[in-house]
């Protein structure tokens, strides 16, 4: 791995490092992975079109995606009942938080 493992640890930090780093971290994560898993578990997701989602990244501390992601989702056909917004596709677009143009 280039520039050794401690490199490789360091490029991301969200939370902050040391004695002011973020004590909330831990929950934080899990709750991020149960929200993502709970998107990906309860809701059926469709791009908006053929192309590819475009990952590149805009500028800002936030990691902020260029251009933001659109999606449409319909929720799950074991998620039942659900509440009639969702049985039918809506599309969704992430929010834009790009402090530059
Ligand atoms: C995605 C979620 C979160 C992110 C990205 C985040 C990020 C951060 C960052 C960057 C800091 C400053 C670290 C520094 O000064 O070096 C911080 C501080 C702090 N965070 Fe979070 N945080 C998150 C969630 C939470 C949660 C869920 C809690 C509490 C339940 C929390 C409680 C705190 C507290 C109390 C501090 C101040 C620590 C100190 O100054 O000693 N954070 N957080």
């Amino acid at each position: 791995m280039e520039g050794g493992d401690q490199a490789y640890y360091y490029k991301f930090v969200p939370f902050g490092l040391g004695r002011q780093a973020c004590p909330g971290a831990g929950f934080a994560n899990r709750v991020m992975s149960l929200a993502l898993a709970a998107l990906i578990q309860c809701f059926e997701w469709e791009r908006i079109s053929e192309e590819e989602a475009d990952m590149s990244e805009g500028t800002g501390i936030t990691m902020p995606k260029a251009k933001p992601l659109e999606a449409m989702c319909k929720s799950h056909h074991s998620m039942s009942p659900c509440p009639p917004f969702f049985r039918n596709y809506v599309r969704f677009r992430t929010l834009s938080d790009s402090v530059m143009p």
